[in-house]
């Protein structure tokens, strides 16, 4: 039992494990982090379809839509970036604790905060996906056309233009979308998740 403040930690009456034999597979996070236009969304809901489709239990945290809601109160400051990727880092915890395969798509540009949300995972249960895409080639692609607005000083603070990007230092995978169709991309994580016995 855990006790911080006169707050008591209760134990759920079904595990974690409980729920990995229900799903018939374990979970874990796929923390996609990359530049804007990278591919993040795109390699997340692609993952999540096909998990979908074969049964098995996923989700999507997508850091334009929890921006909407959860997270509606912070901007783009290096410290509200922070407390962002600090959120998720425990919502993702609680999806995986309920089982759930959660594919998650932030730019998380910090290398430090990264690490902090990898900290409340086990060792297997935490796997950074650097979405790689070279800098001119997310340009190109500005598919909001956010890359034009921040050129033309719109927007503040903009990932890789007015706003530092630190690649990760130890990513479990790599995947380089300009090089890769996004079928391919797709299929190297799903090896990924087979080879770490993550799914069968
Ligand atoms: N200033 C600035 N810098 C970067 N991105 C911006 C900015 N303003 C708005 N957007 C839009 O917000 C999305 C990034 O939100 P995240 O929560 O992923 O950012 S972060 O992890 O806290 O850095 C990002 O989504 P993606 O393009 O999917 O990465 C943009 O659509
Ligand atoms: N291999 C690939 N994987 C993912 N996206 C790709 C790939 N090749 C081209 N794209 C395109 O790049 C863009 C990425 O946009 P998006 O997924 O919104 O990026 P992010 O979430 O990182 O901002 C999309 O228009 C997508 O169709």
């Amino acid at each position: 039992m855990k006790a911080k403040n006169h707050i008591i930690w209760h134990e759920h009456s079904i595990s974690k494990k409980d729920r990995h034999l229900k799903n018939g597979h374990k979970s874990c996070v796929l923390w996609f982090t990359g530049l804007s236009g990278s591919g993040k969304s795109t390699l997340a809901n692609a993952i999540d379809a096909y998990l979908f489709e074969k049964g098995f239990q996923s989700y999507v945290l997508d850091g334009d839509n929890i921006r909407h809601g959860l997270n509606k109160d912070l901007g783009f400051t290096i410290s509200d970036r922070k407390e962002n990727i600090r959120r998720i880092g425990e919502v993702a915890k609680l999806f995986v604790d309920s089982g759930t395969i959660v594919s998650t798509a932030f730019i998380s540009p910090f290398e430090e905060d990264r690490m902090e949300v990898r900290k409340l995972f086990s060792k297997d249960e935490f796997i950074e996906v650097y979405v790689y895409c070279p800098f001119e080639i997310c340009v190109k692609r500005d598919p909001k056309s956010l890359y034009k607005k921040a050129i033309n000083g719109e927007i503040k603070h903009f990932t890789g233009l007015t706003s530092p990007y630190e690649e990760p230092k130890n990513p479990d995978i790599i995947i380089d979308t300009n090089s890769h169709s996004l079928e391919k991309c797709v299929q190297i994580i799903i090896n990924h998740l087979k080879f770490k016995k993550i799914l069968n």
